[in-house]
This record gives C-alpha cells, structure tokens and sequence, in this order.
C-alpha cells in the first residue's frame, strides 16, 4: 500500500502546508537563544518557509522529508541554483544554506547529523501514527546533542471524539510522556482552538538533556 504521505503530496492534499513562515517561529525562535550559525534540523520538513526563514536568519537548515514532490517544490519556489548529491541512500539537494534530504527520517543516522545544533519540529510528530510517535521522538534524541534546543509544535484537540489522522492531535500529557525522559520541556503557547476541527497548536521549547541533568 502507497505511503499515506506519498499519496497526499501526489495529488496535492496538503492543507497542513503554510504559505508563510509560521508566527510562532517568529515569535519565539529568537527567544530561544540559538547562536547564529547553528545548524537546525528540520525532521519530516514538507516544503515549509519556515526552513527559508531559518536559513535567512543565519542557520544552516538540514530538512528531512519522504516525498520527492515536496523537495522538488521547494526547490522550484526558492528559484536559486541547487547542487545535489547521494549520501548515505539519501538524494540530498541544497539551495543556498538549506539542505533537503529526500528519505525516510528514520534512516538518517548520528553519522549525518554531526553538525547538528537545534531542531524545529511543527507537524512532524503530528504525522506519525500513535505507535511511531515513540521511535520518533528517541531517534530525535539519538540525533540532537546535549544542551542543543528546539522548538516544538504539536496539534492538541480540545476536547471531542478521536479523530481519524494523520493529522494526528497529540494531547499535552503524551508530548511530557514522550519527551520528558530525554528533553527538558516548557509549553510556552497554547494556541487558540481553530473554528470547526478544534485543533489548537501548542508550542513547546525543548533542550536536550545531557547525562546528568
Ligand atoms: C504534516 S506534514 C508537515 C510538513 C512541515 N513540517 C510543515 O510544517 O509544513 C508532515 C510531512 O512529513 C512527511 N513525512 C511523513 N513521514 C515521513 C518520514 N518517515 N520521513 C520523512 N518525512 C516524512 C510527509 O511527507 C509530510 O510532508
């Protein structure tokens, strides 16, 4: 059976796409206290400006994202040369300081992720079904060193029958039960219930623990 994902980007149902950067990334990046330069990753990255107004803001952007078509649209939209090459089963793209890895987030290994130094996550974790969202969030802490921080945003649904995903909405007590263990955690937003769904984003900072915090 096709990818859920793969099947959505091929016939352009992608509702979850944003056509500018997202206001919590404005609002609350730079009071993160990243370091210009830093390295952000960006798991399960769609096409989002938000990788460009990362890169715009002095981070080299390393973005992780199953399908084809997504990379190549975000290429398309950027407009600037790009240079592409093969690593690790990956087809990686890079256009000025964004770097796109075409794959699964999964295969991607700490081998890869050396330079990383923060990560931005808004619909990633979302997207994954119940069972995944386990080996999600551990594969993102085998990836990000201690003491590196990211922001986080998650889907949360007030209140209301499950609803079949992906999106999925993720309540506050599975964000602290999956993360806790391994990032130190701060709900800095509550976003406001959207009209109909009821889906609210929440919008977490997040710093990896190190071994004896
Ligand atoms: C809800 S969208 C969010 C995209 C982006 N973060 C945004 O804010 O627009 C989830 C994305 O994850 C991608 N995806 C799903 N599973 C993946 C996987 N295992 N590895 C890499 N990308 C994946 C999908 O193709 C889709 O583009």
């Amino acid at each position: 059976m096709e990818n859920e994902w793969l099947a959505r980007w091929r016939e352009g149902r992608i509702g979850f796409h944003r056509d500018a950067p997202h206001p919590a990334l404005r609002h609350h990046w730079p009071r993160l206290g990243v370091r210009p330069g830093v390295k952000v990753l960006v798991p399960l990255c769609g096409k989002s400006h938000d990788m460009r107004w990362l890169g715009r803001h002095d981070h080299p952007v390393l973005g992780i994202e199953l399908a084809p078509q997504a990379v190549e649209q975000f290429l398309d939209e950027g407009g600037e040369a790009v240079s592409r090459y093969r690593q690790a089963g990956f087809e990686i793209c890079r256009q000025g300081n964004v770097e796109l890895w075409c794959g699964d987030f999964f295969h991607f290994h700490i081998a890869q992720a050396a330079e990383i130094g923060a990560f931005y996550d808004r619909a990633a974790l979302i997207a994954l079904p119940p069972a995944t969202r386990q080996r999600y969030a551990f594969h993102l802490a085998q990836l990000i060193p201690p003491g590196a921080r990211g922001l986080f945003i998650s889907l949360n649904r007030a209140a209301g029958e499950e609803l079949a995903g992906p999106p999925f909405h993720v309540p506050e007590a599975e964000v602290r039960e999956l993360f806790e263990p391994n990032f130190q955690i701060t709900l800095l937003e509550r976003g406001d219930p959207e009209p109909g769904s009821g889906f609210q984003e929440h919008v977490w900072a997040m710093v990896r623990r190190g071994p004896i915090d």
